[in-house]
């Protein structure tokens, strides 16, 4: 006891040997027991726990994520292993999900690898992607409005599967396999990430690992089909740009991506990262605006004034920062990565006098910063002047620059920063734009015969799941296009958009069957050749499989 809870450990809640705190952690929410540790024992902006021998260090103020995240980024930018994943850090050279990876050679190429494809991407506006999911979404939303949940979960994966596959048609399975691996990962899915011992267990005993088994075979399947499907289609002549096309046609030779199993996963795993990530903030847009009538108005004007009457655009991001304000505090006051992703340290290390060892778990707790006082006076309150008014900690000019969701500390730190922020600014200043040119956001009427006299059904604030990413707990909500012709003008603009795209699909593969596209050469060996050590030992892994 002495010894674990001696002076030079930092401060935290007292440790019982091995188990630590593990018996009053609770698994849902666990970022609100956080803080309410951080505020007995974090006024060193930090505070420690422990759990079945892992040591953790829980940051609360952002000057020390700073200080240890990023100035000491050199040796604090490895990951914990995640326990019901086979290999999640890729030490044994899995090179399966990159945001997990160590801060190994896999990592660093496929971090490369992503930033270029994320960056030129968002340089072309993404081939206007965006701009058709969102119109489909609308429509959707119109035809459909009690199934927003799915559709706004859709809209996001569908806008990743183009820009992975150029394939709109396969959302619905990848959204079902990045759940998947979200549940896997979190601390609140397999109890065998909390109870790590239980994942030891012989085979035959071992439920988790058996469903694991499956759930990554069938993962890996599937991205590996997904590449070879582009590969065939572009030999056809018949693909058009995205970012597996441009890895097969000009990555391949120049990047030391090991070959078809590492590009699969590397591809795959970008198109799951961008789905939850950006639906949660979404999603709580949905319950800010519900919640606050006054500013929905306030971004319905701004967007009325500034685009006369057409659907937003990027182009008019610089004009809108009511919305930009809006989108903002909408992810201060609901961060969807609450608990933040957790680094490791790679070496011994003293801070302000404490020791922290090697191997230590290092959580930023994105709760705690979005709900510092001092920097965001009434934190507990959707407050977007805090962005827009001179006077508020936050303010910064010009307001055609500011406010911007890059940088916030919800992306994380040093070097493994997310490298969605642009795309996600993008996507939410698009959607969420969007929604406010079609509908006003409503709550439901509970009963719609009594109208509002029968009262309305209830939005929770609080109430979500709670896995790495977090979303709300399903509820309902009514949207009520802002007016007839609004309505028929969404309706005519996805119309007109379906048919273009089937247009524009229909004849570049026809120009491709006349010879007019040329044939592009294949550049990697064909599936199953083995191009590296890495490679041939995923062949002959010793589980028998890809
Ligand atoms: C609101 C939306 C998002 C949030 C809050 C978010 C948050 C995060 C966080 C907290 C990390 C870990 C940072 C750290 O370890 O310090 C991360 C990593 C990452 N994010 Fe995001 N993210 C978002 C959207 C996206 C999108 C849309 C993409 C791509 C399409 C993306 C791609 C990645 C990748 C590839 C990493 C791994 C970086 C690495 O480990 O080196 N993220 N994100």
């Amino acid at each position: 006891f002495r010894d674990i809870n001696g002076p030079q450990h930092p401060p935290g809640p007292t440790q019982i040997p091995y188990i630590g705190r593990i018996h009053d952690l609770p698994i849902q929410h666990m970022w609100l027991k956080f803080k309410e540790w951080a505020d007995k024992h974090g006024s060193a902006g930090f505070f420690r726990t422990e759990m079945l021998g892992a040591n953790f260090i829980i940051i609360t103020d952002e000057k020390v994520a700073e200080d240890l995240l990023v100035k000491r980024a050199k040796y604090n930018s490895d990951r914990p292993v995640i326990r019901s994943l086979f290999d999640s850090k890729s030490s044994e050279g899995s090179m399966e999900y990159l945001p997990l990876m160590g801060k190994n050679q896999y990592w660093s190429r496929q971090r490369r690898l992503t930033h270029a494809y994320i960056t030129e991407a968002t340089n072309t506006r993404y081939n206007g992607v965006m701009y058709h999911e969102a119109k489909r979404w609308m429509a959707r939303l119109i035809e459909n409005p009690d199934n927003f949940q799915a559709s706004l979960e859709d809209m996001a994966s569908k806008v990743m599967c183009q820009l992975t596959w150029d394939d709109p048609s396969v959302s619905e399975y990848c959204t079902k396999s990045a759940w998947g691996l979200l549940t896997q990962m979190s601390p609140a899915g397999p109890i065998t990430n909390v109870l790590t011992p239980l994942w030891h267990l012989p085979w035959h005993l071992n439920p988790w690992k058996r469903a694991e088994r499956k759930r990554h075979d069938e993962q890996q399947a599937w991205w590996m089909n997904q590449l070879l499907t582009v590969r065939e289609r572009l030999g056809e002549g018949e693909m058009r740009p995205c970012f597996t096309r441009q890895f097969l046609e000009k990555t391949s030779l120049k990047t030391s991506i090991s070959g078809d199993y590492e590009a699969s996963s590397v591809l795959g795993m970008l198109a799951l990262v961008g789905i939850f990530t950006v639906a949660g903030p979404l999603s709580y847009w949905l319950v800010s605006m519900v919640h606050h009538p006054e500013w929905q108005a306030t971004v319905q004007r701004e967007i009325d004034d500034v685009c006369g009457g057409r659907m937003p655009t990027l182009e008019d991001s610089p004009k809108l920062p009511v919305l930009r304000a809006c989108i903002k505090e909408t992810m201060r006051w609901k961060p969807n990565v609450p608990t933040g992703v957790a680094h490791e340290t790679e070496a011994d290390d003293v801070y302000n006098g404490y020791f922290i060892p090697k191997g230590t778990r290092i959580l930023p707790l994105d709760w705690a910063f979005l709900r510092n006082p001092e920097k965001y006076p009434d934190p507990d309150n959707f407050r977007p002047e805090r962005w827009l008014e001179p006077g508020w900690p936050t303010y910064q000019a010009p307001l055609t620059q500011f406010p911007t969701i890059k940088g916030m500390t919800s992306f994380g730190w040093g070097q493994r920063q997310c490298l969605g922020m642009s795309l996600t600014q993008d996507e939410l200043l698009i959607a969420c734009g969007t929604l406010a040119w079609t509908f006003t956001l409503k709550r439901k009427l509970r009963d719609a015969s009594a109208g509002p006299a029968g009262g309305f059904l209830p939005v929770p604030l609080d109430k979500s799941n709670s896995l790495l990413i977090i979303k709300p707990d399903p509820f309902e909500m009514a949207f009520e296009p802002r007016s007839d012709a609004r309505r028929a003008d969404a309706l005519r603009l996805w119309a007109d958009a379906d048919a273009e795209d089937a247009a524009e699909r229909e004849a570049f593969v026809r120009a491709a069957r006349r010879g007019k596209q040329p044939v592009v050469e294949q550049k990697l060996p064909s599936p199953g050749v083995p191009i590296s050590g890495e490679f041939l030992f995923w062949v002959l892994s010793p589980d028998g499989r890809w």
